[in-house]
This record gives structure tokens, C-alpha cells and sequence, in this order.
């Protein structure tokens, strides 16, 4: 491959922005012929509007944020003009100009000459200029290309509200004339009722071209326009009585809403309000249409089984089959309950069987349209008449995650494009068709809640469960930074990650994690060692094997009595161990895998839960702390969150923040993890402290009750000692671990790292 010098690319950048203005003179000129003396452009109205100047026979100033320079007796007008293939080749020509802007603002900033020639010898009045402005769009300035881009989108089920990126005066009389509008002023938002859509719609298609419409999809209309369903309390009379009568109120609202969406759709309650009690009553009622096909994780098999005989008493237990392995035999069984694996290798016994009804639990597992094991489920789905989604957690980072689920219940919907163009802002990139962004949440949010999801939170339909208190713990540096090599290390961590994109920064990233792990466990144990002295049941939670070990050892060390459930315990192991520190009031401490154990267990006993590390995802660590935090917690609950600064805790902390915004815009994500209490004082201004709430402490000196008091320096040779011992751990460890990080499905949640 050949490279180019800097005064190539320059050169380059000249003839393609020569090219371009060439193109568009030829543009103007054509759609000024197809028009007679008629073209305007709706600059002057917007310019007026921005600036205060209704004069249209004043000349304006010429001002470096205009784009077009239109002739002054022409600004007040707006020609009426219809869309012609002029208008269309002028407005992707404009665009390719927006794309352009940069450069050619570049280019001017160093100096350079104009890049292209004006045409015509360059008269100001009646030639467009290309403004070379900051990028920054001023309220009430012309847009790039003489037109503003106005979307409507359904804030709720009867009204649309209107996004428009830029100014335009006859827009908002339009707008201004609508019976329902509604103008707040603070977004700068104007919303309106449904019924005003058609005449908005007529109106702004008068303003073509100079404002572009983007539409609210027909499907999404027609699904706000239908008339409400109202669910029927008296299917709940059709309920196993032993079930039924269990139901709490707000369980036996979602079976009800579930039954009157004829049994497709997503229960994504949060974790731990007895999504398994609502999707059993569903299924139950939906009996004529069994078999039944239970999909859910490899650990949480005999769960469900051990369920459904307990609440369903009249299925016989001849009925129900686990499918545990890859030689057993798929039998005839009425109920089937297998994992995703055992799903995807048995999928053609599955796919003869013709499961009527399937619950899919922890459905997030199928957010990739592409897996085997979602194309698997989707095949299932088309041939059943009911489908049950579960999740408290149903997109870990972003609304694609959503589609194929969305897909499983109604596969009608929307298709692929006409989702990710919608709601994923979709749109084509270098790399093909990038649909990892978001857009219209709003509307995505209103559409879910109106029939494919239901999504209720611990705090609206159970204020009684005992509170949740997060508190984030900045671990001993003299604990962390025990010598200089690991200083230049993590230095060199932050450094390259600072400078580096895409998916180098990712591995830099999963390498600064992993040794991360390493040089915090040692203060990881010296934290525990003062809470198990507090005699509390406690779950800790961890990532990485070493660490995993670090905190084992530590507890045999101090004789603690503890459970450890990783990915490598035995699922029958795993309800033992379960049970055991449930039940047991000797067994104090529960070591589990961050990713092994993030769903499908309950572990009430607990009062408090501490992460030894973070994870990059939001709903894994809500998912975490619901463990404990569920129905049948009657103590309050301490999530605390262990960090060391300057490590890979201030990096994957931040990007926490960011997914959890977007998750909660669609109304899937409540948890605000930063929105936790510290109890460790900071020693200077690292990124960690600015996201502690409620306020800062500048104290360099521990403050009471924090962590710093508890612990004391050990001396360097000690360090040393563990040093060489993690350094071993590191080289035998560091490979598998990485790569368990990838195994987890969620290594592309990297791609929206915005640090
Ligand atoms: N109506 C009920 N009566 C008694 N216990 C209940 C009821 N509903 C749920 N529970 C208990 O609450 C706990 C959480 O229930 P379940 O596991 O169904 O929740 P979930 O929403 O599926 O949680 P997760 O998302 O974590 O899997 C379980 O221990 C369950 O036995």
C-alpha cells in the first residue's frame, strides 16, 4: 500500500473540494432553471429569525455561519417548491459537503487559500459561499446545507413531540397553529396530540425542501391508534389455585397483561419480583397449547423444575424432562426444560417436537441476532403460539440488543433496517451497516411498554422490600501501589490508553483489567479481613481467577466458613452451596464469579455485597446486587464497591455511566450506580472521585469510619514476596482469564468505550 506526503493529501483535499463546488454551482443552476426566477432558499427567513432582523430589505452582514448567500429581495420568501431530482442530488451533494466541513475549517485555520474557486467571479450576493464556521450550530442558525432535518417521534401512546436541528421561522408558525401544541421551553421541544399529525405533516411537506420531514413509522402509529387492550382479572380464576393464590398484586397485573397479549411477551421486571411465578401462571393458563419448552442458563435447570412441581402440583413429575446432556434422548415429555447449549445442539429434535409454548429465561442471552443459538430460538419461536421472554436485564448496552427478542414475540414488528434506522440510529459506515447507536429512545419506549414488554421496578410495586444503599470504597493505595514496577505499570496503562482507538484501546483495556485484579487484591483482603470481623453474612463478588483465589485464600486463611460458586462448579454442586449459605448460620460468606453467578440465584441471608472488581456493564452488576436485594430480604442491603484509583476502576467505572444512561432512557435500566456514598478519603483528584456522590471530600487525611484506618502499611519485603507470587499468577492465569472475558458474549460492549 502506498502512502501519501502531507501536501499529497492536501492536494488531494483541493481537487475533491473543487469537484464538489463545481458540482454543486451545477445543481443551483439546474433547480434555478426547473424553477423559473423563483428560487429562494430559506436562508433570509431563518438568518431573520436568528438575528432579530425582520427587515427583508436590509442586506445582511455576512456572517462566517451562513451557508448560502441568497439575494436579499429573495430572503423572505420560501419557495414552494416540490422535491425534483434536483433538489435530491442538491441535498446529498449539501450533505457530502457537511462532511467536508471539517476539513476545509482545518485547511482554513492553517492559513491556506480559499480551496476552490468561486464560480462566476465570485459575486457575494448571488453566489452561495461556503461557510467555514464553527461546527458548533448556534439556535436560530442556518443549517449546513440550507435545510433543517425535523423528526417526529411518540413521547407517549397519544402524543408526537418534534426535533428539528436548526431555526425555521415558518416551521414553528406551523407549528404555532396546531390545536394541541405544546412548547417547553427548557428542551425546546414542541409535542403535540396524534390527532394534529396529518395537517403538521401536510404543512411542514410545504417547507420541502428547506425542511425535511422524518416521519413517525406507520407501524408504531397504528399500535398507538389501536385501542387500548384492558386485561381480564378473571383469567386469573383459570390459574393452578396453588399458584395463583401466591401471586402478589402486581405479579397477577402481569399475568393478566401477559394473557391479554395472547401470551408474547417480554417479562422484564426487575431482578428478584418473581418473573418465574408470573411466567408459570402464563403458562399454566396456555396449557392447551403445551408442550412446554423452558430455555433458560445451564445452572438454573433443575430450579425451574424443582418450580414447577412445587407451584404447578397437578403437572405430574413424569411430565418433566431436563435435558442435561448432549446423548439423552428428547422425549415426550409435556415440559422440557434445557439450557441455551442444549438447546442450539438439539435444535432439529426441538424444531419436530413443536413447542407450543417456550419461556425463554434470562433472555438477554439471545440479544445477538446472529448467534446460532438466537437463530436456533427464533426458529422455535416461529412455530409457537405463545413466547415468554424473561429479564430483568433485557439489552446490557445498547436498543439493538432488544431486536431479536422484539423479534421472537412479534416478528411482524419492524424488520431489521427499519429497527436499527429507528432506534439504533442506524447507518452506514466505512465498516458496513453500524447500528450500535441509539435514537428515538423515547418512542422505543413508549412502543414496549405498550405491548411487547412489561417492566415494573422494585420501587414502584414493592416499596416494602428492604432498602439498598450503595457505597463506593477506595482501597488503601499503599495497599495497591506497593512498589515501583507496579506504578510504572499501571502508568504505562493509563498513558497508552489515553493515545490509543478502537480495538486496540479494547485489548489495552482488558489487559489493564486483568492486571487490575492483580494489584488490588491484596488490598481486596485486607478489606475483608475487617468485615468478617463484623459477623455479617456477606457475598463477595469477583472477575478474574486470581483474584477469585486471593480472596479464597484469604478466607481459609482466617477460617471463615464460605461458599465459592465459579464457572466450574457443578450444578447440583451450586444449589448445595446455595442452600448452604442460606440456611446455615455458620456459613458466612458467599465467593462468587462475577459472570457465573450474576443471575438465577437467591441469596437473601446476605446483607451485605461487596465487588471486588467492576464489571463494563451496568445490568450485570444490577444483576449482581439483586441476588440479595429480592423478595424475601427483610434486612437492608449494602452494595459496596471496592476501587482503587488510577487503575482500570476509573476507566470502566465511566463507561458504566454512559450505558446506563442509554438503558434508561428506554425505561430498562433504574439503578444509578454512581449514586453511592464513599468511604474512603481521596488523595488527589483522580477521575473516580469526581463521581462520587454526595460530595467530594479534598481531605488528604482518612476520614472516620474509613476504610484507610483500618489497614497499615506491610512491610516491602512482604510486598515483594506477593509481588513474585502474583507475577506467577499473572503469567499462568492472565491468558485464560482474558479470554473467559471474551467467552462472555459481551466483549462487544467495548465497541461504545467512550473515554
Ligand atoms: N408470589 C411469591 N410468593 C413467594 N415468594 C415469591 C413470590 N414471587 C417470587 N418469590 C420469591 O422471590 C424470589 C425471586 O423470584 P424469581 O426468582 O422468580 O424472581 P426473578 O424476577 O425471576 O429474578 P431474577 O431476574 O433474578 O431471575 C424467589 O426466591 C422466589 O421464590
Amino acid at each position: 500500500m502506498s502512502t501519501c506526503s502531507s501536501s499529497e493529501i492536501a492536494e488531494k483535499k483541493r481537487i475533491a473540494l473543487a469537484k464538489l463546488q463545481a458540482k454543486k454551482s451545477q445543481l443551483l443552476a439546474s433547480a434555478s432553471t426547473s424553477n423559473g426566477n423563483s428560487t429562494t432558499t430559506a436562508t433570509g427567513a431563518l438568518q431573520q429569525s436568528s438575528n432579530g432582523n425582520s427587515n427583508p430589505k436590509q442586506p445582511q452582514a455576512k456572517s462566517p455561519l451562513n451557508f448560502y448567500r441568497s439575494p436579499p429581495a429573495a430572503q423572505n420568501k420560501i419557495s414552494r417548491i416540490g422535491p425534483t431530482s434536483g433538489d435530491n442530488k442538491s441535498s446529498s451533494f449539501l450533505n457530502a459537503l457537511k462532511a467536508i466541513k471539517q476539513t476545509s475549517a482545518r485547511e482554513l485555520s492553517r492559513g491556506a487559500a480559499h480551496p476552490y474557486q468561486r464560480p462566476n467571479g465570485g459575486n457575494e450576493r448571488s453566489r452561495p459561499t461556503l461557510s467555514l464556521g464553527s461546527d458548533k450550530e448556534k439556535p436560530g442558525t442556518v443549517q449546513l446545507g440550507n435545510s433543517i432535518t425535523c423528526n417526529l417521534y411518540m413521547v407517549s401512546t397519544h402524543r408526537f413531540a418534534v426535533h428539528t436541528t436548526g431555526y425555521h421561522e415558518k416551521l414553528v408558525a406551523v407549528f404555532k397553529n396546531m390545536p394541541t401544541k405544546s412548547y417547553e421551553s427548557q428542551t425546546r421541544i414542541w409535542s403535540f396530540d396524534l390527532s394534529d399529525y396529518q395537517s403538521l405533516e401536510t404543512h411542514a411537506a410545504d417547507l420541502k425542501p428547506y425542511v425535511h420531514m422524518v416521519g413517525i413509522p406507520k407501524k408504531v402509529m397504528d399500535l398507538c391508534r389501536q385501542p387500548p387492550i384492558v386485561p381480564e382479572r378473571s383469567v386469573l380464576a383459570s390459574i393452578e389455585p396453588k399458584l395463583a393464590d401466591q401471586l402478589m398484586p402486581f405479579q397477577q397485573d402481569g399475568v393478566c397483561f401477559s394473557i391479554a397479549q395472547k401470551g408474547r411477551i417480554m417479562i422484564c421486571d426487575e431482578m428478584g419480583l418473581g418473573k418465574t411465578y408470573q411466567a408459570l401462571a402464563v403458562a399454566d393458563y396456555f396449557k392447551d397449547d403445551w408442550p412446554l419448552l423452558v430455555c433458560t442458563t445451564a445452572s438454573t435447570r433443575d430450579s425451574w423444575a424443582k418450580h414447577i412441581m412445587d407451584l404447578l402440583p397437578r403437572v405430574p413429575i413424569h411430565y418433566v424432562q431436563v435435558l442435561n446432556n448432549n446423548q439423552q434422548y428428547v422425549g415426550e415429555a409435556k415440559v422440557l426444560i434445557t439450557s441455551y447449549n442444549m438447546m442450539e445442539r438439539h435444535e432439529d429434535k426441538l424444531m419436530q417436537r413443536k413447542y407450543g409454548f417456550i419461556i425463554f429465561d434470562e433472555s438477554h442471552t439471545l440479544k445477538n441476532s446472529k448467534a446460532k443459538c438466537t437463530t436456533t430460538a427464533k426458529r422455535l419461536t416461529d412455530q409457537a403460539k405463545r413466547v415468554v421472554l424473561l429479564s430483568g436485564t433485557p439489552a446490557l448496552s445498547r436498543p439493538l440488543e432488544l431486536f431479536s427478542q422484539l423479534q421472537m414475540v412479534d416478528s411482524k414488528f419492524m424488520n431489521f433496517m427499519e429497527f436499527t434506522t429507528r432506534y439504533c440510529d442506524g447507518k452506514q459506515s466505512t465498516f458496513g451497516w453500524d447500528a450500535s447507536g441509539q435514537s428515538n429512545l423515547e418512542e422505543l419506549k413508549v412502543i414496549l411498554n405498550l405491548k411487547y414488554m412489561l417492566r415494573r421496578t422494585k420501587m414502584e410495586v414493592l416499596p416494602q422490600l428492604a432498602e439498598k444503599n450503595r457505597e463506593t470504597v477506595v482501597l488503601d493505595p499503599a495497599l495497591v501501589w506497593t512498589n515501583d514496577e507496579t506504578k510504572d505499570t499501571l502508568d504505562a496503562f493509563n498513558k497508552e490508553l489515553k493515545t490509543s482507538k478502537g480495538r486496540a484501546m479494547e485489548e489495552i483495556l482488558l489487559r489493564f483489567y486483568a492486571r487490575t485484579a492483580e494489584v488490588k487484591s491484596r488490598a481486596v483482603c485486607a478489606y475483608i479481613k475487617t468485615l468478617v470481623k463484623e459477623q455479617k453474612k456477606f457475598i463477595i463478588f469477583a472477575h478474574h481467577r486470581v483474584m477469585m483465589d486471593a480472596i479464597s485464600d484469604c478466607l481459609s486463611g482466617l477460617k471463615v466458613h464460605y461458599i465459592r460458586i465459579d464457572g466450574q462448579t457443578r450444578s447440583d454442586l451450586r444449589s448445595d452451596s446455595v442452600d448452604t449459605f442460606q440456611k446455615k448460620s455458620s456459613c458466612k460468606v458467599a465467593l462468587l464469579s462475577l459472570k457465573a453467578c450474576n443471575s438465577g440465584i437467591t441469596l437473601t441471608a446476605a446483607e451485605i455485597i461487596v465487588f471486588a472488581e467492576l464489571d463494563w456493564n451496568p445490568s450485570t452488576l444490577a444483576q449482581a446486587e439483586s441476588r440479595a436485594h429480592r423478595i424475601g430480604q427483610t434486612k437492608p442491603v449494602i452494595c459496596r464497591y471496592l476501587m482503587a484509583h488510577n487503575t482500570a476502576d476509573d476507566t470502566i467505572w465511566n463507561m458504566l455511566k454512559n450505558k446506563q444512561e442509554v438503558l434508561s432512557k428506554v425505561g430498562i435500566f433504574a439503578e444509578n450506580l454512581q449514586k453511592a456514598t464513599h468511604t474512603a478519603a481521596p488523595t488527589s483528584s483522580h477521575k473516580i472521585e469526581e463521581y462520587f456522590s454526595p460530595s467530594k471530600s479534598t481531605s488528604l487525611k482518612p476520614e472516620n469510619n474509613s476504610i484507610k484506618q483500618y489497614f497499615t502499611a506491610a512491610p516491602v519485603n512482604e510486598h515483594r514476596e506477593k509481588n513474585n507470587n502474583v507475577e506467577k499468577a499473572k503469567e499462568n492465569k492472565a491468558e485464560s482469564d482474558i479470554a473467559a472475558f471474551f467467552n462472555d458474549d459481551d466483549d462487544e460492549a467495548f465497541l461504545d468505550l467512550d473515554i
